[in-house]
């Protein structure tokens, strides 16, 4: 894969569409979400990111045809032994509400006060050349953080407003959107990619 040839986003998560255009366009790269080609949502029944993420990858490769990049990625509380994680997305339910999931976190974290409220994003990111490729190119990065009393900020998506930065002192939602790339799981993991395919 290089620069010049396209690229097909398994995801249709607004929000990580936004973040992987903004990584991906200076480095020259043209991606394409798999809604122009009509992929449809693909069950994730992984009980891993590694595992969603292929499934997401290879769906999308298959029928578009493109090399394409999947990114299965969620929210890791210590104090939930590791919830929401790979049920992150769907965590109050179906429809997916980033509303109702922030609702349902702060509800579970009541009782736990500041200082063991740790947290880290994880972000898992499959690369797949072609649909069979049995040797696809996997990175897997996380970023601390602890969850927030009260939701702040407006900019991100997701769990943003209650994650709390401490290299920042403010919300992943008070950030810029250069300043997540920067620092964020998903924006480190996609630059070790790039790194490795160079
Ligand atoms: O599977 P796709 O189509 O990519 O979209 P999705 O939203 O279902 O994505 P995931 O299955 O990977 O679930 C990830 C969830 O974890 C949360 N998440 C991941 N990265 C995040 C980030 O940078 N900021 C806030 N929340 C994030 C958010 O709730 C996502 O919906
Ligand atoms: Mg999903």
């Amino acid at each position: 894969m290089n620069e010049t040839q396209p690229l097909v986003l398994a995801s249709g998560n607004a929000g990580k569409l936004r973040e992987f255009a903004e990584l991906l366009a200076p480095l020259g790269y043209t991606v394409h979400p798999q809604a122009d080609f009509d992929v449809p949502e693909v069950e994730e029944t992984g009980l891993t990111f590694v595992e969603n993420a292929l499934l997401k990858a290879r769906e999308a490769a298959r029928i578009s045809g493109l090399p394409a990049l999947a990114d299965d990625s969620g929210l890791a509380v210590e104090a939930l032994q590791g919830a929401p994680g790979i049920y992150s997305a769907r965590y109050a339910g179906e429809p997916k509400s980033d509303e109702a999931n922030n609702r349902k976190l702060l509800e579970a974290l009541a009782d736990v006060p500041e200082g063991q409220r740790s947290a880290r994003y994880w972000c898992v990111l499959v690369l797949l050349r072609h649909a069979e490729d049995p040797v696809p190119e996997i990175v897997q990065m996380s970023w601390e953080g602890e969850i927030l009393a009260h939701p702040r900020g407006a900019g991100g998506f997701g769990y943003d407003p209650l994650f709390w930065v401490p290299e920042s002192g403010l919300s992943a939602a008070e950030l810029s959107a250069e300043e997540k790339n920067r620092l964020s799981h998903r924006g480190r993991a996609l630059r070790q990619l790039v790194e490795r395919l160079r």
